[in-house]
């Protein structure tokens, strides 16, 4: 045989060998290698390359991806049942045994220095006093006294009726005023109504607020409400709670936010939505905080770009008494309050503090707090009012 053909034969054989091999080699299942990598694989690891340079780029957050539906789906959490909370109306009557608890003691105390035998000096200033320590106002305090000594001068007599009705009279007179009572909740055209809770920490600002909303939910009315409060956590939550029991949608934003970017989506969303009212609830800032006062001011500033506000609406703790009076003022000129919603007045027999505010701020009270249940919320109406502190019951 030629050596070149048996030099040919032998170098097909190792190349036919060697090829062999390494075709057995790759067949074989072993460890992942990088020739095991699939295209879906390379593609999964190319987008996510893709997301993670646009989250560079963007600083958007990242969603998690979508994750394959599990095989038997859990029960869906049952939807809370909403409540059906009742109407506005006549509820300072249905409260009113509230009221007479509060301040019966008031009322009756002065019935009786009216009915006592003599009317000396002394009685007079006593009652002088007792309309002053239910904070009234010395102005107002001195007022009353002064036409009750006249009346009962003319009068003569002074059975308990007569003096009963005299009193009422003074009394009514103090506190019902020109101004307006209604709560602005009727929306415009298409546009809802907008109403600004304002007030200083705990005077109960969120829970007038989910109250509020409760009552016109219970006058028929479609509410949206507005977080505003991104100081406090719980105010948020506690606002979601109040409104998912009526159905109420409620604009939040995560704690720190903005609250006049709150404010401004809460408008847009009940525009969106064709409600009624939006309710916006602030967050509680002292007075005397002048940073703060200007960022309500801002709140409210930036709102009326997208809606004019209706109602500002400050919440007074009645048992404050006189500071009450200096908060009005100070919010007052901030932003134009036009009505005050006068919390807690099942807790307290200075009821008198209405005939105050009303004179120095010039802003009547619309609303009362009878309690923390959440229907004890009333529009105020001054002849139940004193109706209630001068019964017998
Ligand atoms: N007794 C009584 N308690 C009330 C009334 N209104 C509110 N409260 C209570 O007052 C407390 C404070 O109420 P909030 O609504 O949290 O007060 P807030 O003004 O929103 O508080 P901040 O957000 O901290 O400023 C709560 O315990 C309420 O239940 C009322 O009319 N009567």
């Amino acid at each position: 045989m030629d050596i070149t053909l048996l030099a040919a034969i032998v170098i097909a054989v190792v190349l036919l060998t060697v090829v062999g091999f390494f075709l057995v080699r790759t067949q074989r299942p072993g460890k992942p290698g990088k020739e095991e990598t699939t295209p879906e694989a390379t593609g999964e690891a190319a987008g996510a390359t893709a997301v993670e340079d646009r989250e560079r780029d963007t600083g958007t957050v990242r969603t998690p991806p979508a994750q394959a539906p599990p095989a038997t789906r859990p029960a869906e959490p049952a939807e809370p049942e909403l409540e059906s909370p009742p109407p506005s109306a006549g509820r300072m009557v249905r409260l009113r045994a509230r009221l007479a608890r509060s301040q019966s003691s008031f009322g009756q105390g002065l019935l009786n220095l009216l009915s006592s035998d003599s009317l000396d000096e002394d009685a007079w200033e006593e009652i002088e006093d007792t309309l002053i320590t239910a904070d009234i106002g010395v102005t107002s305090a001195s007022q009353i006294v002064e036409s009750l000594r006249t009346r009962v001068k003319v009068l003569g007599t002074r059975g308990p009726d007569e003096v009963r009705t005299l009193l009422r009279e003074e009394l009514l007179a103090q506190i019902t005023t020109a101004a307006d009572r209604t709560v602005h909740t009727e929306p415009h055209g298409d546009r809802p109504a907008v109403i600004m809770v304002v007030g200083v920490n705990g005077t109960g600002k969120t829970t007038t607020t989910g109250k509020l909303a409760r009552a016109l939910v219970g006058d028929g009315r479609s509410v949206v409400l507005g977080a505003a409060d991104t100081f406090r956590a719980a105010a948020s939550e506690q606002l979601q709670t109040w409104g998912g029991r009526v159905g109420a949608p409620v604009v939040t934003k995560e704690e720190g936010s903005d609250p006049a970017s709150v404010a401004f989506d809460a408008v847009s969303r009940g525009i969106e939505d064709g409600a009624d009212t939006v309710i916006i609830d602030t967050a509680g800032r002292l007075h005397t905080k002048t940073g703060l006062m200007d960022e309500l001011g801002k709140v409210k500033r930036v709102v009326e770009k997208k809606s004019q506000v209706d109602e500002v609406l400050l919440v007074l703790d009645a048992t404050t008494g006189q500071n009450g009076l200096r908060q009005a003022r100070v919010f007052g000129e901030v932003v134009n309050v036009t009505g005050i919603a006068l919390t807690k007045l099942d807790g307290t027999a200075k009821g008198g503090i209405i005939v105050q505010v009303q004179r120095e701020l010039g802003v009547p009270v619309k609303l009362v707090g009878l309690g923390e249940g959440p229907d004890d919320l009333a529009p105020f109406d001054p002849e139940v009012f004193v109706d209630t502190i001068l019964s017998e019951d």
